[in-house]
């Protein structure tokens, strides 16, 4: 028989099987073959996944790479990667142990990982094809591996051997937020029960909570954007800012748009979200999510919120600023499946210096929020549980926010979870715990009141990008003016504000 090659667009027909004693009923034999070519397809994919192009990026690039053309049973692949994927570092070790595999199909090793996963936890009991026959042969000694491996580690569940791991079994409700421009919560209740069990969340009045696994991706009330499907957490998000109807808003970071449409619902449709997205391509998502939900009040600018002027007239009237920086997405990683990626699998979950590029943006997008005039909420988000881009880029920035009159507010005082103990005000800031409620999320909400804004602060023009080169800077301060205080920045660098003039950084 020909090697089976993962690579090829199309896998190798599965073999002829040699008469059987009772003869396969039709659609036994379908099902074998369609079974035979999900696993195939799921190694190709599987395989693109571990080579890095997907790195960073599981869930998106799994989802992009079933959907293209070449993958015939989406829904099947998919699952099949996901699932092979979260047992990874336990196949991995099982092979080893059981010596499982040869030279030969060691360059096949994606698809014996599928076949392996099927062999020990999948219910798929037509493994059918060359592959198969090896592994088959080999099932003793790899659920004997699979033993060892749990004596080993006193374990006595995979469950308890998936914990060791660091495996979070991902068996979260699924959250359905309802987009009230489009659909009263009352009405979704009823359409969304017909087919399965629906309760109102206890915090959030448009989030409805159903059972896990319920699959509402085609579901008509989502497919219109009467619903969204949105965590729990994400949703605490613009409910946090809680913008009036009327106000005008920033959603600084916007794409693809979950947050800006959310935004646009509790300010039921009436008044403005400027929704800022850097990313052309996610621009376009942005506008599709804002088409989908109705929200008319919504205006999309492609463009770098560090470059939008506090001081342009344009914004003076803005009361509210989300912003939702890109971070390193380590709170959903469990969605995401990249945490078992190489990079992933020795705890941290990253490379530092990513996290202190993350996090040295995250505090100049914060300062650049704060520093709208007529600014009376900021929330600061992020879906990450490090440190370094949650209460650290908070201690960085409260005494500036300070200056400028904010103080921290709570967001949701009756949820338990709050920020680290290592910030002032931790007792403020929100968390949510990855294991426990499935996504670690941050949610820092900044207040003033419109009466305490700083009297200098009148007078003080901001320096819009807090990026410009230290030439740029001398020459714009090079002016005359009365100095007010001067504020930490960076490690490195001040704030220096003066009276009728620029900020300075040096
Ligand atoms: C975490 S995502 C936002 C998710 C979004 N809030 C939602 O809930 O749908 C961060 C987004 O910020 C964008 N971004 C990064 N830097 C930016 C900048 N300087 N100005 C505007 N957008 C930026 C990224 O392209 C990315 O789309």
């Amino acid at each position: 028989m020909v090697e089976e090659r993962i690579m090829s667009h199309k896998p190798a027909a599965p073999p002829m099987k040699p008469a059987a004693k009772e003869p396969k009923s039709r659609r036994q034999s379908n099902i074998e073959r369609s079974s035979y070519f999900a696993r195939r397809e799921a190694a190709k994919v599987l395989r693109s996944v571990l080579l890095g192009d997907a790195h960073r990026r599981a869930v998106a690039s799994i989802k992009t790479l079933v959907y293209s053309p070449t993958i015939r049973n989406k829904k099947a692949t998919f699952a099949l990667v996901c699932q092979t994927l979260k047992y990874l570092p336990i196949i991995k070790d099982v092979m080893e142990i059981a010596n499982a595999l040869n030279s030969k199909w060691k360059k096949q090793e994606e698809l014996m990982y599928i076949i392996t996963y099927d062999i020990l936890f999948g219910q798929d009991s037509s493994l059918t094809g060359d592959a198969e026959k090896y592994l088959i042969l080999r099932k003793g000694p790899i659920q004997s591996a699979l033993a060892k491996i749990l004596v080993k580690r006193g374990a006595k569940r995979v469950e308890d051997l998936m914990a060791q791991y660091q495996i979070y079994d991902v068996k979260k409700p699924r959250y359905v937020r309802v987009n009230t421009l489009k659909l009263d919560v009352e009405s979704a209740m009823v359409e969304l029960g017909k087919e399965n069990v629906v309760q109102k969340d206890d915090m959030l009045p448009d989030l409805l909570v159903l059972p896990p696994g319920t699959d509402l991706h085609n579901h008509p009330l989502v497919t219109d954007g009467s619903v969204f499907l949105q965590g729990k957490a994400s949703s605490m998000v613009a409910a946090a800012l809680g913008p009036k109807p009327g106000w005008e808003v920033i959603d600084a970071c916007a794409a693809p748009g979950n947050k800006t449409v959310h935004l646009a619902a509790l300010m039921k449709g009436e008044g403005k979200v400027v929704a800022c997205e850097l990313n052309k391509d996610r621009v376009k998502r942005l506008e599709q999510t804002t088409k989908l939900a109705g929200a008319a009040n919504v205006e999309v600018l492609h463009g770098n919120f560090l470059n939008l002027n506090p001081e342009d007239q344009l914004y003076s009237k803005v009361r509210a600023i989300l912003l939702d920086p890109s971070c390193s997405g380590s709170g959903t990683v469990a969605d995401r499946l990249d945490y078992l990626l190489p990079s992933h699998t020795s705890g941290d979950g990253g490379d530092e210096g990513r996290l202190i590029k993350l996090a040295a943006f995250q505090k100049k997008a914060l300062i650049h929020a704060l520093s709208f005039p007529a600014v009376e909420r900021v929330v600061y988000s992020t879906c990450s549980v490090h440190q370094i881009e949650n209460e650290d880029v908070i201690s960085s920035v409260l005494p500036l926010a300070k200056s400028y009159g904010f103080q921290l507010s709570t967001p949701f005082p009756q949820w338990a979870r709050r920020g680290l103990p290592v910030v002032e005000g931790s007792q403020h800031l929100l968390r949510t715990d990855p294991v426990e409620d499935k996504e670690g999320f941050f949610i820092a909400l900044f207040t003033r009141n419109a009466t305490h804004f700083p009297e200098s602060f009148q007078n003080v023009q901001i320096d819009a990008t807090l990026d410009t080169s230290k030439q740029e800077a001398d020459k714009r301060c090079h002016r005359p003016k009365k100095f007010v205080r001067s504020l930490p920045f960076t490690k490195f660098s001040r704030l220096y504000l003066y009276r009728n003039s620029m900020i300075c950084r040096r």
